[in-house]
């Protein structure tokens, strides 16, 4: 049922104008990740994956640089890709990770928000919904490792995942931190976080914009696992095999089970959202709010 549901969704997202033209691609070549049967790795400029089908598992590295931010390209070649996956019967794991040091992912990215016309508000935001409900829906069993630092919309993408292993560096923090844009984060990315580290947490959470340091992140709940960085991987790969070894039909019920009423909530309420969110965007207020932020960032650096 939840596979009906996310393949009519992906359908009519590969028919919208900005996923039009977009194709998987081949990408680097060379030999599978362990796999050693002579796949290659395929991709998209800004996905690569490396299937190891002995496993029945594709580590999907995100590479979209400088920060990973969640950009409508970037969000459609993710989508793209774990279509592909999902359509292969060799696959029944991915392992989400980043390509780009120290950074998994940014989050939104803050210039599909500013300065933009409505419409474009509109694309973006389908885009955003179709990235959640494909990830929280996915059949396949989903681990991220996270290498890096996950504020915001990378954190929500993390949360899609059925388990989080992060790294332990005091940098790599994680957490919805949208209010300190000046910003509140919908619905949906709130109701993620509920089902994963209940209400009062993570109304103290949303509310703060707190971004969890990895001992914090693991005593809330926000990740399941906290290793040292280099054993990211090879943790996400372990743990990846135990969750394979369940019947997968018997798991895939399960997750259905527990997720589909959260996805539900946004199916019923897609549009809506949508105009919730641009009418929220297009306020003076807001898009002051994001241009202070966005200058910040850039004058951190110089
Ligand atoms: C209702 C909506 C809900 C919203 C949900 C969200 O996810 S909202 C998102 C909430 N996200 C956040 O609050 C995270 C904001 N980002 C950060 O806190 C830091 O960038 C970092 C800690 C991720 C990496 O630190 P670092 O020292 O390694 O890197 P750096 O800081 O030097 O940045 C390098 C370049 O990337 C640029 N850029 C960065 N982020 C974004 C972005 N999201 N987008 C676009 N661009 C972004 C940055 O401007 C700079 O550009 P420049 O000058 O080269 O043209």
């Amino acid at each position: 049922m939840a596979l009906a549901v996310g393949m009519r969704v992906l359908t009519r997202a590969l028919l919208r104008p900005w996923a039009r033209g977009l194709r998987v691609a081949p990408g680097r070549t060379g030999p599978a990740a362990g796999g050693g049967d002579g796949m290659r790795c395929f991709g998209s400029p800004r996905v690569l994956v490396e299937p190891d089908p002995a496993a029945g598992v594709a580590v999907v590295k995100m590479r979209n640089p400088p920060v990973n931010s969640l950009s409508l390209e970037f969000l459609t070649e993710l989508l793209i890709s774990l279509e592909k996956l999902e359509n292969d019967k060799t696959f029944h794991g991915i392992i989400l990770t980043s390509d780009c040091p120290g950074i998994f992912s940014a989050g939104l990215d803050l210039t599909e928000m500013c300065g933009r016309k409505p419409e474009h508000y509109v694309e973006y935001w389908k885009a955003v919904q179709e990235t959640w409900l494909r990830f929280y829906l996915s059949n396949l069993v989903v681990i991220a490792a996270i290498n890096g630092v996950s504020p915001a919309g990378g954190c929500l993408l993390s949360l899609t995942c059925d388990y989080r292993v992060l790294a332990n560096n005091p940098k790599y923090t994680i957490g919805l931190n949208e209010t300190l844009l000046g910003i509140v984060a919908p619905f949906w990315f709130k109701d993620t976080m509920v089902n994963t580290i209940g209400h009062r947490a993570t109304e103290r959470a949303l509310q703060l914009g707190l971004l969890f340091p990895p001992a914090e992140a693991l005593r809330v709940g926000v990740v399941d696992q906290v290793v040292p960085e280099d054993q990211v991987q090879s943790t996400a790969r372990s743990v990846m095999a135990q969750w394979l070894a369940i019947p997968d039909h018997a798991r895939q019920l399960t997750k259905t089970l527990m997720r589909k009423p959260t996805a539900d909530r946004l199916l019923t309420e897609r549009d809506a959202d949508i105009q919730t969110f641009v009418r929220f965007i297009c306020r003076d207020s807001v898009q002051k709010s994001l241009h202070a932020y966005l200058e910040k960032l850039k004058q951190k650096k110089g």
